[in-house]
C-alpha cells in the first residue's frame, strides 16, 4: 500500500477547501505535512516527493477535452491556461489526485502515472542503462550474436540484439549473406536508412572515388561519423564484403568509458568540453561531389537537467577552425581535449576486430568510436547510416527501455 501525503497552498480562505479538510482527517496517517507553498503542489507518493506546479497539472490534464487518447496529443491550448491558476479543491481518492478548476473543469491524475511522469519520479529512471566497457569487460560479457535467420523472423531476436545494443553501443548480427542487399534488409529491421551525400547505402574501396580519407588504404584513428552534421547519424553499420589483403582490423572504443574517466578524474575539464562549441566541416570539392557540411556543437553532450551525457563528437580529422572562443579559454579547451585523448588512446580501452563476409556490425555513433588499421589489397565494405529515433522507436515498441 504506497504512502501517500499532500501539501497544498491556501490561496483564499480555509473554509473554501471542505474537501480537502475531509481528505485530511480521512487519511490522517498518510499525511505527513500541510505547507503554504507558492506556484505548486507538494505529494508524497510511493517513496517521492513531487512538486507539481499548478500551470503544469492543468496543462497535462488527461481529460477528453484536453487529451486525445487515441493520437496521444494534446488538444488543449496551453497558451489559454492562467499563468496564475489554482485548483479550487484538490483531494485524494482511490489512488488519484482531483483538481477541481476555477472554470468547473476537474481533472484526474493516477498518481502512478503522476510519480512516473514527474520531474522527481522521472529522474530516478531516466539514466539509460548501459555497460561501459573496455576491451577486457567488452570480451568477458561474452555477448552473444544474432544470427541472420532468427533476427529476420523472429521478434525476440531482434529485442536481444537491442538489448545489448543498448548496453554496449555495438552490436553483431552473423551468417549474414556477403551482399548489399542482405544487409539493407537486415538494417531495415532495426530502423530507417539515413540518406547522405555518400548514399543510401554505399559499398566503398580504397578508390579515392570521394575525396575523403576513408576512401584510402590508410589507417583511420578512432572517431565518430558526421560530426559536421547537426545531428550526427545516430548508427552506422559495416559489413565487409570482400578483402584480399593484410591488415584492415577494425577499432572499436567506448567513448561514454573514456569520458566518464574524464568526469571522475577531471570534472572541470569534463564540463569544458561539455560547454565549448566546436564546429566541424566536410568540404569536398571534386569533379562529382561538391559538399559543404558543418555542424557546430560540444564534444561532450549531457541533458542539461541530469548531466547525462548522451552523445560524444570525436573526430579530429574533420573538426574545423576553432573560433568560438577566445585564446585563453582555447589553451583549456587544449588540455581538456588531451585528457579524454590520452584516456581514449588507454590500449587497454581498444577492441580490435577484423570485420569478414557474413558479420554486419551495428556502432552507436554517438557513443562508440570506429577506426580502422591500415590494409593492402582490396577491400570492399558496404553498410549505411540509421536514424537514431528510429532505433529507439523499435526498441521501445519492444518494450525496452530507451
Ligand atoms: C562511411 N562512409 C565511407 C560512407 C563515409 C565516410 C565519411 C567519412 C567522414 N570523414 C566522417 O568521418 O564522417
Ligand atoms: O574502412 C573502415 O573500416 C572504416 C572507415 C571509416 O571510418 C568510415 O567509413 O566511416
Ligand atoms: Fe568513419
Amino acid at each position: 500500500e504506497p504512502v501517500c501525503s499532500f501539501r497544498f497552498r491556501l490561496h483564499a480562505r480555509p473554509q473554501a477547501f471542505p474537501q480537502i479538510r475531509i481528505r485530511i482527517l480521512l487519511l490522517s496517517s498518510f499525511v505527513n505535512t500541510v505547507h503554504k507553498v507558492g506556484t505548486y503542489f507538494e505529494l508524497h507518493y510511493n517513496g517521492t516527493s513531487m512538486h507539481l506546479n499548478y500551470v503544469w497539472l492543468r496543462d497535462h490534464c488527461r481529460s477528453e477535452s484536453s487529451f486525445n487518447a487515441k493520437t496521444n496529443q494534446r488538444e488543449l491550448d496551453s497558451a489559454s491556461i492562467d499563468l496564475d491558476i489554482r485548483p479550487v479543491s484538490t483531494k485524494v481518492e482511490d489512488g488519484r489526485l482531483l483538481l477541481k478548476w476555477p472554470d468547473d473543469h476537474v481533472t484526474s491524475y493516477d498518481l502512478n502515472w503522476l510519480s512516473e511522469n514527474s520531474y522527481e519520479g522521472n529522474r530516478k529512471s531516466t539514466v539509460q542503462p548501459r555497460v561501459l566497457w573496455d576491451s577486457d569487460t567488452y570480451n568477458k560479457a561474452n555477448v552473444p550474436p544474432a544470427k541472420w535467420d532468427k533476427i529476420m523472423n523472429c521478434d525476440s531476436e531482434l529485442k536481444r540484439f537491442l538489448q545489448n545494443y543498448l548496453l554496449f553501443g555495438v552490436a553483431f548480427v552473423q551468417d549474414v549473406p556477403a551482399t548489399v542487399e542482405a544487409t539493407e534488409e537486415v538494417t531495415q529491421r532495426v530502423s530507417l536508412i539515413r540518406e547522405t551525400t555518400y548514399g543510401r547505402m554505399w559499398c566503398f574501396t580504397s578508390d579515392f572515388s570521394r575525396g575523403d580519407s576513408a576512401y584510402s588504404q590508410l589507417a583511420l584513428d578512432r572517431h565518430t561519423d558526421t560530426s559536421y552534421f547537426h545531428e550526427p547519424c545516430g548508427i552506422q553499420v559495416f559489413h565487409c564484403l570482400k578483402h584480399e589483403g593484410t591488415g584492415g582490423r577494425t577499432l572499436l572504443v567506448d567513448g561514454f568509458n573514456a569520458a566518464e574517466k574524464l568526469r571522475e578524474n577531471s570534472p572541470d575539464n569534463f564540463k569544458l568540453l561539455t560547454q565549448i562549441p566546436i564546429k566541424h566541416d566536410y568540404v569536398e570539392n571534386t569533379g562529382n561531389h561538391k559538399n559543404h557540411m558543418r555542424g557546430i556543437g560540444p564534444l561532450l553532450e549531457v541533458y542539461p537537467w541530469n548531466k547525462e551525457l548522451y552523445m560524444i563528437r570525436y573526430n579530429n580529422y574533420d573538426r574545423s577552425v576553432i573560433n568560438t572562443i577566445p585564446h585563453n579559454v582555447i589553451q583549456s579547451w587544449y588540455i581538456a581535449h588531451r585528457e579524454l585523448t590520452t584516456e581514449l588512446r588507454r590500449p587497454q580501452n581498444e577492441l580490435w576486430i577484423k570485420l569478414n563476409p557474413g558479420t554486419v556490425v551495428f556502432i552507436d555513433n554517438w557513443r562508440v568510436m570506429h577506426g580502422r588499421e591500415s590494409f593492402t589489397g582490396l577491400r570492399q565494405l558496404c553498410g549505411c547510416y540509421l536514424t537514431r529515433d528510429d532505433v529507439l522507436s523499435t526498441a521501445r515498441g519492444l518494450g525496452l527501455q530507451a
